[in-house]
């Protein structure tokens, strides 16, 4: 198990955005190619380590809501999206989001207050999309069940988890050292 997932990461190219060392991933970037296997295998080990008892899966564009669709489907609960788009629909909640490369603003629609949901990202790195994100949800009276970041880079999910109070479940840890992706555990190990 796995054994594709850590394979298509170690095998991940290093761009530079800034000062920052960004690896370029199927799971993180849709570039290169992802496969069905992999992406059903990432679907099939969150629904079996999380508690599934909720009523929505949330995503965080862009790089969740391929992960929100394959848990969709492998679940048949219902997948709503945090776009980065503004509708200005009764409701809607801007967060103002940064990570280690560049801000954006995100915006949160139809999601009710007491409703349990997981969130889930394909990154945690500076933490950053994660605590805004999470701390708008709790300021709606979002039940959040759990949250998962697929891959976690570096130490930002502690800092998350420090921040918001909220356990980041995570499929595999690494980090870019010496212009390479090093896998330093995953969820099996
Ligand atoms: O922990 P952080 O430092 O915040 O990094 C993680 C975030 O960075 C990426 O998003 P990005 O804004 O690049 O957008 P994308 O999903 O549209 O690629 C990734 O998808 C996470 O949302
Ligand atoms: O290095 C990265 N690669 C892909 N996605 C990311 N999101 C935050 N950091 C990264």
């Amino acid at each position: 198990m796995l054994e594709e997932v850590k394979k298509s990461l170690e095998a991940s190219p290093i761009v530079k955005k800034g000062d920052y060392n960004y690896f370029v991933n199927p799971i993180s970037d849709g570039v290169p190619t992802m496969k069905p296997s992999m992406l059903r295998e990432l679907a099939n080990v969150v629904k079996e380590h999380v508690d599934m008892d909720i009523d929505k899966i949330v995503a965080i564009e862009a790089m969740g809501i391929h992960l929100a669709t394959a848990l969709s489907l492998a679940t048949d609960i219902p997948f709503v999206i945090i776009r980065k788009r503004q509708y200005g629909l009764e409701g809607e909640k801007e967060i103002s989001q940064k990570t280690g490369y560049g801000s954006s603003k995100l915006y949160i629609n139809d999601l009710k207050e007491g409703e349990k949901i997981l969130l889930i990202d394909d990154v945690v790195s500076t933490g950053g999309t994660l605590i805004s994100t999470l701390n708008a949800l709790k300021e709606l009276n979002i039940d959040i069940k759990a949250a998962v970041a697929v891959i976690e880079k570096g130490e930002g999910k502690k800092l998350v988890e420090k921040e918001t109070g909220i356990p980041i479940f995570s499929v595999v840890k690494l980090d870019v050292i010496d212009g390479k992706v090093v896998i330093e555990k995953t969820i099996e190990d």
